[in-house]
């Protein structure tokens, strides 16, 4: 059969509800080409004209991941549609082939077909029946979407193709808000790649029920088992965001661009974000506290947010500084941490907060400065014992310790010193020897005066009579000092 006396129909690939594709040739342009006999039985001028323009806007496209439109029109009143031939199988094949698909296998799937779907919105293009039977794989494995432009139109009730009046398609894939009979929008195909996604690595897809109204409601108001409940084996990260795409608010949903990208990027394996270079142990307290607000002060300050983040960061932690001994440690090192110490009214505003935690430091040291003080001289308080030894530091010890006993002791000393001093100075033998021995005898005893010891002339008669003219007092208070 010649279509449109250029189109060699040749093989027969297949049949959906829309209609019949063959394998033909272009007998113009000589090269292999699919030719899509949609069924209809008025292709009157008004529905041709609609068609015309759903398969323009469908030749618009031209991207790797959309099967590409070459040529439509109507003959024998049908309308016809010519494509690039996809030589593989449709999803919708692999899944009755093998049952379900790997996740590896999915997410490449995810990421072609979501790159495709992104092409079409940025054109402003809807395609309304994303399915597997519409992903076309080549034979190097690689999704093609097809029916780019033929959904809207066949869902046309004004069409007048037999098919319309029905929802195009199935409801398995149809979004909540197409349920609820809301106009379809790319996030309506994201919902519907999401359902695909589903049943690619479920065997099923999300909502079926005994029937199309049944499923519809369940789309609308009930959420998904998650995938891997249902045996799929999967990283969490991907059911996660998968589900995502089964938002029931199109809004909640990702744009098929970040869908794409999301899973040419390798997200979905879930693998934790390298974690940061790990520092040497530091001696020291210091590192430890200074080390998170530094990453997070690069965090924020990538984000833009650094001044006013690093006050309230500043004013944040402060019972962590204040528990423990760390945050007085780690002041008296770089006065990083200080900022954990000041009151919350040093919390500057926005603009003034890097001043502020500029200016945290010397705050710190003006408040740890005491704390600091004291872990440094209390190990040199015990170094002093510890590494003199001697009596001297004994007595300095208990002078220290007994300040007044050792004033009044001191005293004492003095004045017997005095005394004596005296003593040896007016003693009537020291007169004798200057002035003559007859002045001598009357004064100092025998015995004393002639064992002529110093000790003995200390002759505390003498000087008691010269100060008191109380001999046996002075004599006392001589023994008393002996002693
Ligand atoms: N451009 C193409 N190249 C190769 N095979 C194609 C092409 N377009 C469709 N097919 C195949 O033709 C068959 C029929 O496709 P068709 O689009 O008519 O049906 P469907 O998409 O399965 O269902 P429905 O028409 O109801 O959406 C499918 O097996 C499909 O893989």
């Amino acid at each position: 059969m010649l279509v449109a006396e250029r189109y060699r129909l040749q093989a027969s690939i297949g049949r959906g509800g829309m209609g019949e594709v063959w394998q033909a040739t272009d007998e113009v342009l000589g090269r292999t080409v699919a030719v899509k006999l949609l069924l209809g039985d008025e292709a009157d001028s008004a529905s041709s004209a609609r068609f015309r323009l759903e398969a323009q806007t469908a030749a618009r496209l031209s991207h790797p991941y959309v099967v590409a439109v070459f040529d439509f029109g109507a003959w024998d009143d049908r309308f016809y549609l010519v494509m690039e031939l996809v030589e593989g199988r449709s999803l919708a094949q692999e899944l009755t082939a093998s049952g379900t698909l790997g996740a590896e296998r999915v997410a490449t799937v995810a990421a072609q077909a979501a790159a495709g779907l992104a092409a079409a919105h940025r054109e402003g293009i809807v395609h309304r029946d994303i399915k597997p039977g519409n992903l076309l794989a080549d034979a190097q494995g690689t999704v093609k979407i097809g029916d780019f432009g033929i959904a809207r139109f066949v869902d046309d009730p004004s069409s007048a193709l037999t098919t319309a009046g029905q929802i195009v398609g199935t409801s398995l894939y149809l979004a909540p808000e197409r349920a609820l009979g809301r106009p379809a929008s790319a996030a309506s195909d994201v919902y519907s790649l999401g359902c695909v996604l589903y049943q690619l690595l479920t065997g099923r897809p999300p909502f079926q029920a005994e029937n199309s109204t049944v499923t519809l409601h369940q789309h609308i108001d009930m959420a998904p088992v998650p995938p891997r409940e249902r045996g799929a084996q999967l990283p969490p990260a991907f059911e996660n965001y998968l589900l995502g795409l089964l938002a029931k608010q199109p809004e909640d949903r990702p744009t098929a661009q970040a869908v794409a990208d999301w899973f040419g990027t390798g997200a979905w394996q879930g693998r934790p974000e390298p974690l940061p270079v790990a520092t040497p142990p530091t001696p020291t307290t210091t590192s430890r506290t200074q080390q998170p607000r530094t990453q997070q002060s690069r965090a924020k300050q990538s984000r833009g947010q650094q001044p006013r983040a690093q006050a309230s960061y500043a004013s944040g932690p402060p019972q962590a500084g204040a528990g423990g001994g760390t945050g007085a440690g780690a002041g008296a090192s770089d006065g990083a941490p200080t900022t954990y110490r000041l009151p919350p009214t040093t919390a500057r505003p926005a603009g003034r907060s890097a001043r502020g935690a500029r200016t945290a430091p010397s705050s710190h040291s003006a408040h740890s400065a005491p704390a600091s003080h004291s872990a440094r001289s209390a190990p040199s308080r015990r170094a002093r014992p510890a590494g003199g030894g001697g009596t001297g530091g004994g007595i300095a010890a208990a002078v220290r310790r007994r300040p007044r006993v050792f004033g009044i002791l001191a005293g004492v000393v003095l004045f017997v010193l005095a005394v004596l001093a005296g003593m040896s100075m007016f003693s009537p033998d020291n007169t004798g020897t200057e002035n003559g021995s007859k002045d001598a005898k009357p004064s100092a005893g025998p015995t004393d005066g002639a064992s002529g010891r110093p000790g003995s002339d200390t002759g505390a008669p003498a000087a008691g009579t010269a100060d008191e003219g109380d001999e046996s007092d002075e004599g006392d208070e001589s023994d008393e000092d002996d002693d």
